[in-house]
């Protein structure tokens, strides 16, 4: 880990910080620091302030104020159950830090001797800050255990302390997170950590709270032996489900102590915001206050963590932990992206193109003893493509995995455990292993296309170059695809490398040997084209004409076959928002079924494009960030001579009728399926970013 980060890092008081984070950041040069300073100096305590290195003389109180805490620390580490202490980790050795000896001791002995920078300054924050703290720090530098070593330590400190929870029946800290599986990880990973200091079992004391498992499975491992966990870590949309529907399950929770959001900023997203506000909100509401707990201020502490920041999650932080949150950042100059990963650029000339360089990527080097890649493609059936082909065409012996949305749980767990336990191996992935999955030593990212928002391509090249160590990340778009790559560059992403890929003949026609004998290959055209179309405009301005062009391509490459087009109906091409010239040009229509008709396969196809067609999964990565990321690249034209539509036998005769005409009612929404969520909450309008008129049916799983 850079060890200097945090410290390099002015922090700046929490005033200064918001406004840093704000969208008011080019204006922050104009800022007066010492004004700012001066006016916030109220929010910080003097060791908060004294914590930074690099001070002015006018803050020497403060660097004094840090020495005499220091002192103290070092007094008060033969009693590591005193009061609450002013400086928690004074250095970056666990050694040093005031946690209990035996939290001490597994820590090093699990995890390591030293704290990573958002540890040590999360860990002091926390445990000093009122009402709740927000951090922000770059992917694989340990945020997990910067909330689990505070709330392990509250947990100690209420049982040794006598005062608080001593008893086990109100619950101390929630975690919420986006996805089963990041759930299912944390809750492992903190386990694991506290077997190590709870003598007795520690099975009650951590447990999960997630869809897939029945409400009764949940309460009944929520009230083993009449006692409720100490540590609940949830998905959104089955908590509140038993919130409100288990009076002893919402009783438990009257004297919670801590909230945590990991990744907040997706579960701030427009799927999640509505939930998590409630919960926030209906969470502080019931908080009874906690008998003999000194300086308890009636809520829970709330507590923000992600790579990546938006409005969103500064507002829920203004509302739940006040005006003035303290705020954590340890990004260098705010770049969101792990300076540790080498990003490479390539481009192809086709979707297939894409798939094949992929794949080429894995066989060239699956004998590599220490090659772990996770290749990453935006829709369900573009990751059961990639991950058929690599299997088909990789050398034997080459281990491939998968992990997307519409897998059971059982098998999403299976394929994490086979990839997590390689020493190398592939893991074919969607968005749902985009956030906080740690795979150990995983050499390699690789994107297929693009990720179904900026952020998600932090997040999903942050699944290498963790926990200190190097790695690399490829992305591989087509020509069309390029102004997201400005988007991209704009938000702080450089590539090392930017190459032109060179299809390979004979491994070209040894893929398409394969490809051509898939199923429901029109499919994943349709989901591939919602995937696109769900990209905001204002992120990055895709001609629709090109990438309906390049789809019905991709389906003549994976047939082997360019005198071929994919099956569309009107009705489909009218939620994806493609208009009746690029539908007819591009596809193969019902013969004269009109507007809103239905014929043959029309049926199956229609209802299920987008949410109906079963991504069920409990991700709803639905856009919500923008910006100034109108650009457009002009430059890169479309030169594959293979795209010459002079098909006659698929041309229909079809009268082009009034698009308004299309039977499409874009308010009957399918209600999305998050972890059981059946709340009427979350039947809210949809965005309308992209060039669908539905941007809420596609779901990047
Ligand atoms: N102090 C430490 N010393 C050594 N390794 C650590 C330390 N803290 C965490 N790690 C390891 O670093 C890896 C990344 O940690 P973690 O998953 O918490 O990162 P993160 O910041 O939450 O990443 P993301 O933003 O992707 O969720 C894990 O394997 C973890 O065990």
């Amino acid at each position: 880990f850079p060890r200097n980060c945090a410290r390099a890092l002015p922090r700046f008081s929490p005033l200064i910080s918001q406004r840093f984070s704000s969208t008011e950041t080019e204006n922050a040069s104009k800022i007066d620091e010492d004004a700012l300073l001066a006016k916030s100096s109220s929010f910080i305590s003097s060791e908060t302030v004294g914590d930074v290195e690099g001070l002015r003389p006018s803050d020497l109180a403060g660097k004094e104020n840090l020495e005499s805490a220091e002192v103290r620390a070092e007094e008060q580490e033969t009693e590591p159950k005193a009061a609450k202490p002013s400086n928690f980790a004074p250095t970056e050795n666990v050694s040093d830090s005031l946690m209990s000896p035996k939290l001490k001791e597994a820590f090093i002995k699990n995890v390591g001797s030293t704290l990573t920078p958002v540890q040590q300054q999360s860990m002091n924050d926390f445990i000093q800050s009122e009402a709740g703290i927000v951090v922000r720090a770059k992917t694989g530098t340990g945020k997990t255990y910067a909330f689990g070593i505070p709330v392990m330590q509250d947990m100690i400190d209420a049982v040794t302390s006598k005062k608080g929870l001593r008893k086990n029946d109100y619950v101390n800290t929630v975690i919420f997170a986006p996805t089963r599986d990041l759930a299912t990880q944390t809750a492992d990973s903190l386990s694991h950590l506290w077997k190590g200091v709870s003598s007795k079992t520690v099975r009650n004391d951590i447990v999960l709270i997630m869809g897939q498992m029945s409400k009764s499975a949940n309460m009944s491992s929520f009230r083993r032996h009449g006692k409720v966990p100490r540590i609940v870590v949830a998905t959104p949309g089955r908590f509140l489900d038993l919130f409100e529907s288990e009076p002893s399950f919402r009783n438990s929770l009257k004297q919670l102590k801590n909230i945590i959001i990991d990744e907040a900023d997706e579960l701030l997203n427009t799927n999640f915001k509505e939930a998590m506000t409630d919960i926030i909100k209906d969470l502080q509401d019931i908080r009874e206050p906690i008998p003999d707990l000194e300086n308890d201020i009636g809520r829970p502490k709330t507590m923000l963590f992600s790579a990546t920041m938006d409005e969103d999650v500064f507002d829920l932080a203004k509302s739940a932990i006040g005006e003035h949150f303290p705020f954590i950042d340890v990004t260098e100059h705010g770049s969101e992206v792990n300076e540790n990963i080498k990003q490479k650029l390539l481009v192809t000339d086709s979707i297939f193109q894409s798939y094949e360089a992929a794949t080429r990527f894995v066989s060239e080097h699956s004998r590599d003893p220490a090659f772990k890649a996770i290749i990453f493609v935006s829709t369900t059936a573009g990751v059961d493509l990639a991950y058929r082909t690599i299997k088909d065409v990789s050398e034997r012996g080459t281990s491939v995995y998968q992990l997307h949305g519409k897998l059971t749980q059982g098998r999403r767990n299976s394929q994490q455990k086979g990839f997590r336990l390689s020493k190398r191996g592939v893991l074919v992935a969607s968005n749902v292993a985009a956030r906080g999955m740690d795979f150990p030593n995983v050499t390699n990212v690789i994107q297929i296309g693009l990720s179904p928002e900026v952020s998600s391509h932090t997040h999903r090249i942050g699944r290498t170059g963790r926990a200190g160590k190097k790695g690399e990340a490829t992305l591989i778009v087509t020509n069309t695809e390029l102004p997201y790559v400005s988007a991209l560059k704009k938000q702080g992403n450089r590539f090392a490398e930017d190459e032109h890929f060179e299809s390979e003949p004979e491994f070209e026609a040894k893929m398409k040997s394969f490809t051509k004998e898939y199923d429901d290959l029109e499919q994943m055209i349709h989901s591939y084209l919602s995937s696109y179309a769900s990209i905001p405009q204002e992120v990055a301005r895709l001609r629709k004409d090109r990438i309906a062009k390049d789809c019905s391509v991709f389906y003549q490459d994976l047939m082997d076959d360019n005198t071929t087009k994919p099956f569309m109906s009107y009705r489909s091409a009218s939620k994806i928002g493609l208009d009746t010239r690029v539908l007819m040009k591009f596809f193969n229509v019902p013969r004269s079924a009109g507007y809103g008709g239905r014929r043959r396969n029309d049926e199956d196809e229609d209802e299920d494009e987008g949410s109906s067609r079963g991504y069920r999964n409990d991700r709803f990565g639905a856009n919500r960030r923008g910006g100034e990321y109108g650009d457009r690249r002009s430059n890169f034209g479309y030169t594959n001579k293979r795209n010459n539509y002079s098909n006659k036998r698929n041309r229909r005769d079809f009268n082009s009728r009034d698009e308004s005409k299309v039977s499409y009612n874009a308010n009957n929404r399918r209600k999305p399926d998050f972890n059981g969520y059946s709340n009427e909450r979350s039947n809210r309008a949809p965005r309308r970013d992209g060039w669908m008129s539905r941007t809420s049916d596609f779901i990047p799983e």
